[in-house]
């Protein structure tokens, strides 16, 4: 291909296959009907015990803006060959349907909708890579950063992963969905800028080599910068450069805020203790020992049962690539569609394991909260026509070992899902990034602890009801049978 087409729209940010296949539903005339299709992962990442939602406000910049430009027809057209009708058709799609999402920050569990999109099926059925692009990459490592963040507790964690990241789009939307996880900076200025999160740093070795010498670099640094964390480990961090940090802080005095040092390499946990005496020893109780060097939630509880002294984290590579598990394996399934008499019908994938059968039908999820002590009992998946909280009881059984169960009492039933998109128009004003943040951080409150340790927690219950479980079933038992009906077996 020798032309260039402007890149000028998201609306090609999808799958080849979703083209072809909108090309047969509007050759059908399919392309109207009404279908919904439910995203959902089916595996928490990390071995984690609940992962947490990120990536709407994106979603629904991009079902808003959603059009094919002129470019994107030409290239259709011209370098993949569909034909002018189809083409004409194309020009005059936008998202016209109606989401429902869980918003940001929203604890998230296997199995259950994230969005729920009702849309003529063309529609539905061409954002789904997009959607899953988006929602994989942000929730995932919202709940990495969350996940560091419990182990961390108090301290501060900045976010250092530019450098690392796949490619600057990663970087930028995965510093916004770590800081939606927990963190309170980032070292991305962009990031910054576009989204309003508080940005930090210090200095690299770099400059102390640039320098040749510490005691000149860190002056250097303090004459244009009052806050000053002065990274001490180029040459030798106990021989020369904390008590050249040290030195240059207190022959500056006022003139700068002497913040701290940074620790980039050897042993975390020994250097930190260290540091610690010696600033303390010099007169700089309040300076904080920051430390990097491919961290994680890992490195992080193994150094704090040797008893490092750290005020502040800085962690990149292993938080912005998803380091031990680079992917949410979340996934896009149709579970009603309408028929030729304009009616919903349920659909269903089968699969010879038994997690991953969808579950059909339009469905709601609530979180089933105890009024007594506030915490969740489980999530609870039912048919849109039922309403679990005008029951007085309430049986919860895992939808795969249904003899694991047991009755609630005195509950909420929360929907986990808000309207966000009324056909087609945006009706959700997004909160604040720091909103988000805090609700992830409060969300917490409602899992007990078993659900939130880092090793091998309990499985929080997401569970159906009896009519959506029977309704699953008759769905089997009725794709079973066409089956054996057209084999004939
Ligand atoms: N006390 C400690 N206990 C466990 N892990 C530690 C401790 N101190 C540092 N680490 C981690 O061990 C790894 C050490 O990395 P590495 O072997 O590359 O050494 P380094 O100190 O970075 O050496 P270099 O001088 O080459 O930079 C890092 O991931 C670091 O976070
Ligand atoms: O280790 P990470 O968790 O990925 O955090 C980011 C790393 O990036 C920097 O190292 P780099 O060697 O790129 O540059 P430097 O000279 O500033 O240390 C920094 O010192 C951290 O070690
Ligand atoms: O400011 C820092 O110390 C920093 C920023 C990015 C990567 N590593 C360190």
């Amino acid at each position: 291909m020798d032309k260039h087409y402007t890149d000028d729209s998201l609306a090609l940010h999808t799958d080849l296959y979703q083209i072809n296949m909108s090309e047969a539903y509007w050759a059908d005339g399919m392309h109207n009907r009404k279908a919904v299709f439910e995203l959902f992962f089916r595996k928490l990442p990390f071995g984690n015990g609940y992962a947490l939602f990120a990536g709407l406000e994106r979603v629904l910049d991009y079902l808003k803006n959603f059009k094919f430009t002129e470019s994107d027809l030409k290239y259709l057209h011209e370098e993949l060959g569909y034909k002018e009708d189809f083409i004409a058709y194309l020009r005059t799609i936008r998202f016209t349907g109606t989401v429902y999402s869980v918003v940001e920050g929203e604890l998230v569990f296997q199995n259950e909708a994230l969005i729920r999109v009702e849309a003529p099926l063309v529609e539905a059925q061409l954002i789904e890579t997009a959607l899953l692009n988006i929602v994989n990459y942000q929730t995932l490592i919202a709940t990495k950063a969350s996940r560091i963040k419990q182990i961390v507790k108090k301290e501060k964690v900045m976010e250092f992963g530019t450098r690392r990241a796949q490619e600057m789009d990663a970087a930028i939307w995965g510093t916004r969905a770590a800081y939606i996880g927990g963190l309170e900076a980032t070292s991305n200025v962009r990031a910054g800028k576009k989204f309003g999160i508080p940005v930090a740093g210090t200095h690299a070795h770099s400059m102390v080599q640039a320098y040749k010498d510490e005691y000149e670099a860190f002056r250097a640094y303090a004459k244009r910068h009052k806050n000053c964390v002065f990274l001490v480990d180029t040459y030798d961090t106990l021989k020369s450069g904390l008590p050249i940090a040290i030195k240059v802080a207190q022959e500056l005095g006022d003139q700068i805020n002497f913040q701290g040092i940074r620790l980039d390499s050897g042993d975390i946990a020994f250097l930190s203790k260290e540091a610690r005496k010696m600033l303390d020893a010099a007169g700089f109780p309040d300076a904080e020992v920051v430390v990097s060097n491919d961290l994680d939630e890992y490195t992080i509880l193994n150094l704090k049962a040797q008893g490092a002294r750290v005020d502040a984290w800085g962690i990149g590579t292993k938080l912005i690539t998803a380091y031990d598990q680079p992917a949410l394996g979340a996934v896009y399934k149709l579970v009603a569609i309408e028929n030729e008499n304009g009616e919903m019908e349920d659909t269903i994938k089968i699969s010879g394991t038994a997690e991953k059968v969808t579950t059909p039908g339009l469905k709601n999820v609530y979180r089933i909260i105890d009024r007594e002590n506030g915490k969740s009992e489980g999530d609870y998946i039912a048919m849109q026509d039922e309403d679990p909280a005008s029951e007085e009881r309430l049986k919860m059984f895992h939808p795969v070992h249904t003899f694991v169960s047991k009755f609630v009492t005195n509950f909420d039933a929360v929907n986990i899902h808000q309207k966000v998109i009324e056909n087609g128009e945006v009706i959700y004003d997004n909160p604040s990034l720091k909103e988000m943040q805090l609700y992830g951080i409060q969300n917490m409150e409602l899992l007990w602890d078993e659900y939130k340790r880092s090793l091998n927690p309990e499985e929080y219950p997401v569970d159906l009801s009896q009519k959506c479980w029977d309704n699953k079933m008759k769905n089997i038992q009725e794709v079973r049978q066409a089956v054996h009906d057209y084999i004939g077996d």
